[in-house]
């Protein structure tokens, strides 16, 4: 038997549509245990069936590796919310890959693994993140993945904003423009490298001044009721910067106060739709067995 938990992560990180990704402590774990026939328990009911997303990433994973096994029983306790931008999808899909690896006792190759990873769930934003922890940037070409790490000054805490409304990314992606004008590509760049240093050197006027996406943002914001709401709240009271966590719908308020969070919640409480505030902070160590 084997246990492993997997970090939510928050993709996007406002300018870096589909290539950033921060590693948050807040986990799902998955056990697995060779059996004589697959069950899977511990997910909601809709997901207990054999297109469960651990158990898809994990058969894909043993066709890579070659490796066969009778069946499996698959256990998932998860507090990450399912389709609210904290990278659900993301640990179930590196949890059955590493699944599938422990399992057969395969040496862990986390190269290989992000590219299969990757390849399960088309983009690599989040996946990067969940193997090796902390704020990953990626590249994917067609042939494979290049992701690097890059560091995040850890007076940094992340208040996660999580309303009681799904997003699904698969739907969220839908709404996105299939082109950009040049100038815009040209900002979003610029932006995007800046803040990478923002983070690493605690340049909290810095974040302040270039986290405004123009690649998803703008299209997304409609998807989420009160986005403006709870913007506005936020930045009242305290705010270094503040975005769509992955595709929605959680919004992500980056803060240097933790002390704040109880005076976010109470005019949260005020507003139609339920917010919950959770504060969070960065995973450095990313998927690790328990
Ligand atoms: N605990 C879980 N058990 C089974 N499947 C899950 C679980 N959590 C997430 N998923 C899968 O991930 C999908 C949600 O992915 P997505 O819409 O990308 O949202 P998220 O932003 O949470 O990753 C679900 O529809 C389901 O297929
Ligand atoms: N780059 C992706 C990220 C999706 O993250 P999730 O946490 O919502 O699954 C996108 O923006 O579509």
């Amino acid at each position: 038997m084997v246990k492993i938990q997997v970090p939510a992560t928050t993709a996007n990180v406002g300018v870096g549509f589909d290539c950033l990704g921060i590693a948050l402590n807040l986990y799902t774990y998955f056990t697995f245990e060779e059996t004589d026939e697959f069950s899977i328990s511990g997910c909601e009911e809709r997901f207990q069936n054999e297109d469960n997303l651990v158990y898809t990433s994990f058969l894909k994973a043993l066709a890579y590796l070659k490796k066969e096994v009778k069946g499996v029983s698959i256990i998932i306790d998860s507090n990450v919310p399912v389709s609210r931008g904290l990278g659900s999808s993301a640990t179930c899909v590196v949890g059955g890959v590493l699944g599938a690896y422990e399992l057969t006792n395969t040496a862990i190759d986390k190269e290989a693994i992000l590219n299969i990873c990757t390849e399960i769930e088309g983009h690599p934003d989040n996946v990067a993140p969940a193997i090796y922890g902390g704020l990953m940037a990626s590249y994917q070409s067609e042939k494979s993945v290049i992701s690097v790490p890059y560091l995040v000054d850890e007076r940094f805490h992340f208040l996660a904003l999580i309303p009681d409304f799904e997003t699904k990314t698969e739907e969220a992606r839908k709404v996105l423009p299939k082109e950009l004008p040049f100038a815009t590509a040209v900002r979003n760049s610029a932006k995007l490298s800046v803040v990478l240093k923002g983070f690493e050197m605690y340049e909290s006027n810095i974040l302040s001044e270039v986290m405004s996406d123009e690649v998803h943002e703008p299209y997304r914001k409609p998807l989420i009721h009160e986005y403006d709401e709870v913007r506005a709240i936020c930045e009242e009271i305290e705010s270094v910067c503040f975005y769509i966590s992955g595709s929605g719908s959680t919004l992500m308020n980056v803060m240097r106060d933790t002390e704040q969070v109880e005076a976010i919640q109470k005019r949260l409480d005020k507003l139609e739709y339920g917010w919950k505030c959770v504060m969070l902070d960065v995973d450095r160590a990313g998927a690790s067995l328990c």
